[in-house]
């Protein structure tokens, strides 16, 4: 390679060091809450870039919160089991049965397998479920099937959020990781969507963000139409769309829509696809995704 393209290639990424420094500047001390889910959490490579871009948030000054999915783990779970799962308005159909089996793959799982990847950067990640010095509190969640109530069992959603253990953590330094099922007032346990939850723990952490990991590259107006892709809109808009949207988006983009609601000034829903997409959507000038703001306009994206 010639010495111009050398040098090309370096002021390249000199330029890309640089163009994170107002964000840095913006970002520094501010919890980010991030929901772990789709691809990213399955396939090795984009598990190990997730790991180190937790990591490097830390080191960036910003303090990562992590909630993680396992819709798929819990599936192929079942599976193994022979447990028939059925979903219904994007919630999973949860009996006591399966509320065991959900419990020991989040937990025991998919969050300890989160905190080992973070791990191998330094002792940084500490795992908790909702059960954990009273996280969440649940709230059995009424579901419909075309405007009909209809029963899905131990589906929760969340009643109170008791942040103390985790401010603890992160003051100390470390990195949360969090499993999604909660108790009731009764300690009965409940499964609850991780987008609902991490919403949830945004609006009590006074988070500046939420990011949401996905298998798209954000919201669609017009799904599948890939021209229809929305890089911003405002919860107003949201609402409106949300009645026509299917399946696992219905929970994350009302996920999306409480959190701006609840005071977190934009919540964003990222291609978990593609390698280090949360640090592009915070360290770059045009983001990436979709991200939902408040109709007044929130200034700090
Ligand atoms: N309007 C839409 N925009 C984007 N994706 C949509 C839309 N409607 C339905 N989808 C589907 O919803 C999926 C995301 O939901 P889900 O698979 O439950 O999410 P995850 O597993 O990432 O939590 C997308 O992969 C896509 O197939
Ligand atoms: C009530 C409900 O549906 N809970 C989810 C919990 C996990 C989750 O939300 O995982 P993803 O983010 O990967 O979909 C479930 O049982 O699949």
């Amino acid at each position: 390679m010639s010495l111009d393209a050398d040098l090309t290639r370096a002021q390249a990424k000199a330029a890309t060091l640089i163009e994170a420094l107002p964000w840095l500047t913006r970002f520094s001390g501010a919890v980010v809450v991030v929901k772990y889910g789709g691809n990213a959490m399955v396939d090795p490579q984009l598990q190990q870039a997730f790991a180190a871009d937790m990591v490097f948030l830390r080191y960036a000054g910003l303090k990562p919160v992590v909630v993680h999915g396992g819709g798929p783990q819990i599936s192929a779970m079942f599976q193994r089991l022979g447990i028939v799962s059925e979903f219904k308005g994007g919630l999973r159909v949860t009996t006591p049965e399966a509320m065991d089996v959900v419990r020991m793959v989040l937990v025991g799982q998919v969050g300890r397998e989160l905190v080992g990847l973070i791990n191998s950067h330094g002792p940084y990640a500490v795992g908790l479920s909702g059960e954990d010095a009273r996280l969440f509190t649940a709230v059995r969640r009424p579901a419909y099937v075309d405007g009909e109530p209809v029963d899905i069992g131990q589906v929760g959603d969340v009643d109170s959020v008791d942040v103390s253990a985790v401010t603890d953590l992160i003051d100390a330094g470390r990195i949360p990781v969090i499993s999604t099922v909660a108790p009731d007032v009764d300690g009965v346990l409940h499964n609850l969507n991780a987008d609902t939850a991490a919403a949830a723990l945004a609006i009590a952490l006074q988070a500046r963000k939420l990011v949401v990991l996905t298998d798209v590259a954000g919201l669609y107006a017009d799904w599948p139409d890939t021209g229809s892709l929305i890089s911003e809109i405002t919860d107003a808009e949201l609402a409106d769309l949300l009645p026509g949207l299917e399946s696992g988006m219905v929970p994350k983009m009302e996920a999306c829509l409480r959190a701006v609601r609840g005071g977190v000034p934009a919540a964003h829903v990222v291609d978990g696809r593609v390698a280090h997409s949360t640090l592009l959507e915070i360290f770059t000038s045009e983001g990436f995704g979709t991200m939902v703001v408040r109709a007044e306009g929130a200034v700090e994206s």
